[in-house]
């Protein structure tokens, strides 16, 4: 993909269904009693994913030809039956580490097995905890990532205190806690996404969260049901996806950008408050709740933005949207420091790795430190070619990021942007 400087990006764009909800949708489904009915479901690569994982379990899933309607016929807590063949978990992430938790606690064998960036991230962080809980889970080449073996046990409640916050390995214990002969928790050194407590609850689990006063600590507790019930949804849309168009309109020149139907969940809003605290404009219009979650639309203009320091508890909640924050950074005047954010490294790729070289080939000052990166901003940005390494956040934020600099910019196997937002340079097109 070939991008290059433009002006006035102006009007509307709806942004499509949450990666995170959307795999949970199929996930928490396939294992109530019952049918789902999902709407606005996202389509991404990753998602589809999932649903080929627990078609390869015996459910049933069927699908509109533009996803825009999904049925899962759930089979229950004890429904899935044994897969034939390796489930291919593709690119995806919380795809391994969620359905890991629900096949520890099956009566049959599994194999779960990804891609080349996939089979690299570390599985240590899930197959630690659920062997304390007493499953049997092991990376197959022993390096402590997938291709994973999983085989039947008894689970037992366990207290977890997380090292890391990350909702992809509380949601995995969460699940592998349903099958659990107690109750299980999981504390975390501060909140990370929590789509999996506010879901579960509604598929009838018995969870709950607690805080401790004056620490940023979370713990969420569940313990075992006799069922789920199947439920009707409607998936808010990503605010990871919209924050791309929100990022657009606060830094191409002349435009006014409506960003419709945004997921605005606090665990997962933080690009909101850094783009503010960069002295950005920004609006939250028709804001309501659907389904437990709370939505808005997001008005941007452009702006001057300028640095800021983002650390601490705000991290896991705009994770996702470093690459994008560090464009926005490399135009704001003056420093942004991105610390705290270690986490970057285990993602699709290492992100403080992929970014920062990127920024450095538009000519940005940009220093990568142990746990983000250092942005000197304000220095004009010139096309290059980006190495996205597949990497679909790396492809958009640097598609952003074309839009400001001189010259042309190439996007390096932009096709990566499928894994979550595959109508990304379609939606683009109609700002134009
Ligand atoms: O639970 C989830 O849906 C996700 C959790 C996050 O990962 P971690 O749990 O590894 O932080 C995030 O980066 C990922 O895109 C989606
Ligand atoms: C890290 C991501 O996803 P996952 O961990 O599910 O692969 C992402 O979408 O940026």
């Amino acid at each position: 993909m070939e991008l290059c400087n433009i002006t006035g990006l102006k009007g509307k764009v709806t942004i499509p269904g949450d990666k995170s909800i959307s795999h949970r949708c199929i996930m928490f489904g396939s294992i109530a009693n019952g049918t789902t009915q999902i709407h606005n479901f996202l389509s991404g690569a990753d998602c589809l994913a999932t649903i080929r994982c627990f078609r390869e379990l015996g459910i049933e899933i069927e699908v509109e030809s533009d996803y825009s309607s999904v049925i899962v016929h759930g089979k229950g807590l004890h429904g899935l039956s044994a897969p034939e063949k390796i489930l291919d978990v593709g690119n995806s992430g919380t795809t391994t580490r969620l359905i890991s938790g629900i096949l520890a606690g099956q009566p049959f064998d599994s194999k779960l097995s990804g891609d080349e960036s996939l089979n690299s991230r570390p599985m240590k962080r899930i197959i630690e905890p659920l062997t304390q809980m007493g499953a049997h889970i092991s990376s197959i080449l022993r390096n402590g990532c997938a291709p994973l073996y999983i085989t039947p046990a008894q689970l037992h409640g366990i207290h977890y205190d997380s090292p890391v916050a990350s909702a992809q390995v509380k949601s995995c214990l969460l699940l592998a806690g349903l099958y659990a002969d107690g109750e299980t928790s999981v504390t975390e050194p501060s909140l990370s996404r929590n789509h999996t407590e506010l879901m579960l609850k509604e598929f009838g689990a018995d969870i709950r969260s607690t805080f401790e006063i004056g620490s940023s600590k979370a713990t969420a507790i569940i313990r075992p049901c006799e069922e789920l019930y199947g439920q009707e949804i409607t998936v808010p849309g990503d605010i990871s996806s919209a924050a791309y168009f929100i990022a657009a309109g606060l830094i191409v020149p002349d435009s006014e950008i409506l960003v419709e139907n945004v997921g605005i969940n606090p665990t997962r809003a933080g690009i909101l408050r850094v783009c503010e605290d960069m002295g950005g404009d920004i609006s939250l219009l028709n804001e309501r709740t659907e389904g437990g979650e709370r939505i808005a639309d997001v008005l941007v203009r452009t702006s001057r933005l300028h640095g800021t320091t983002i650390e601490g508890d705000i991290i896991p909640t705009l994770i996702d949207e470093i690459p994008v924050i560090a464009v926005m950074a490399a135009m704001a005047e003056g420093t942004t420091i991105i610390k705290d954010a270690a986490e970057l490294k285990v993602k699709e790729t290492d992100r403080i790795e992929t970014v920062t070289d990127n920024l450095k080939a538009m000519g940005c000052d940009v220093t990568p430190t142990e746990d983000g990166m250092i942005i000197n901003g304000g220095r004009p940005l010139h096309g290059a070619s980006i190495h996205t390494l597949l990497d679909h956040r790396i492809a958009m934020a640097f598609s952003i990021a074309a839009l400001v600099a001189d010259g042309t910019t190439k996007i390096l196997d932009s096709k990566c942007v499928d894994v979550s937002y595959p109508t990304f340079y379609d939606t683009f097109e109609q700002l134009l």
